[in-house]
């Protein structure tokens, strides 16, 4: 078996008495693309920064991320700076606020690239320059010069994705990369990671399970700080087994008729109030007390999902 690219395992995270991100396990081959998809609020933001060693200063994360060989979750800050931006890099949401609004496109580029290459200046802006031409950049030595507010939307995020690919990392987590950008650029940027997702392994975090769908070979549904159910996409599409899966999976929209809206429950019933059969008894077929709907674990069947009902973890 091939070891995994990012391994996670009983990942929390927690502020103060509440939890947040609640015991999640994932793991990712090399060169394969993970959809993380939820709605907002879900945990998908913190799942990522806690494997980049990014959450804020309160919040604390438990559990075990491996990334190949290094153990995240146990680096000091100075080890996971020597990972950040080499091994794993992120791309953010919004380009406008991570990119350094006074230092040129090409300065945080070569910034970067000299962190983690020993190559001259020179050496450095030309690697920036091949960095932005192959995130589909037109020109891009012309953009070297160019602060992040000369740019638009869409040449920003790619000017992102180019300084998150510059050093070759193994792992790509993207954050809702899309999410800011009119639908063709859209296109443009999917179509981007899909070509990088073919080198390295690449996460994709999203609400928009259309998005996932064209872009990843699995995905984990996230809900309430648990992923509730995790498999390849045309699994998920064609026989999605949690209800929050199957009401996102009804919201993609389809040529034959209008997307269903399905209310679901906003949060899993509390422990005392949980009923003996399962409430998603239509979908899990484990209507019993012996409901096998399982928290999720590494090893679990190839499509594997959870149950909400606490008698039933
Ligand atoms: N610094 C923080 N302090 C306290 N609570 C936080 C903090 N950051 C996030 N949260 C809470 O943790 C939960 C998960 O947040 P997170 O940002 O991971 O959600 P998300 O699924 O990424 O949502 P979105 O799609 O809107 O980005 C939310 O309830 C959020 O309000």
């Amino acid at each position: 078996m091939t070891a995994a690219a990012l391994d996670i395992r009983g990942l929390s995270v927690r502020i103060g008495r509440s939890t947040l991100v609640d015991g999640i396990s994932l793991s990712l081959a090399p060169q394969e693309t993970l959809g993380i998809v939820g709605e907002s609020g879900s945990g998908k933001t913190l799942t990522a920064l806690a494997v980049m060693g990014l959450l804020p200063a309160a919040v604390r994360a438990e559990g075990s991320i491996r990334l190949g060989d290094a153990d995240l979750l146990g680096l000091p800050e100075r080890g996971l700076n020597r990972l950040r931006g080499r091994r794993i890099a992120m791309v953010f949401q919004d380009s406008a606020s991570s990119l350094n609004p006074v230092r040129t496109i090409g300065a945080q580029l070569a910034e970067s690239i000299r962190r983690h290459q020993k190559t001259s200046r020179r050496a450095a802006r030309g690697i920036a320059a091949e960095a932005l031409g192959a995130a589909g950049i037109p020109a891009p030595a012309a953009l070297l010069d160019a602060y992040p507010h000369q740019l638009s939307g869409g040449l920003r995020q790619r000017a992102m994705i180019a300084l998150a690919l510059a050093n070759d990392p193994e792992v790509l987590i993207a954050d809702e990369p899309t999410t800011a950008l009119d639908a063709t650029v859209q296109l443009q940027v999917l179509a981007l990671l899909k070509q990088h997702a073919r080198r390295a392994a690449t996460v994709l975090i999203t609400h928009d399970f259309g998005v996932a769908a064209e872009v990843c070979d699995r995905i984990a549904v996230m809900y309430h700080g648990r992923i509730v159910e995790i498999g390849p996409t045309e699994a998920i599409l064609r026989r999605p087994r949690h209800p929050y899966a199957a009401a996102l999976v009804d919201l993609v929209p389809r040529l034959d008729g209008p997307a269903r809206l399905i209310p679901i429950p906003g949060a899993p019933p509390p422990a005392d109030q949980a009923i003996a059969g399962c409430a998603f008894a239509a979908r899990c077929g484990r209507a019993s007390a012996a409901c096998a709907a399982a928290p999720l674990a590494l090893g679990a069947p190839d499509h594997a999902f959870a149950c909400w009902n606490p008698l039933h973890a």
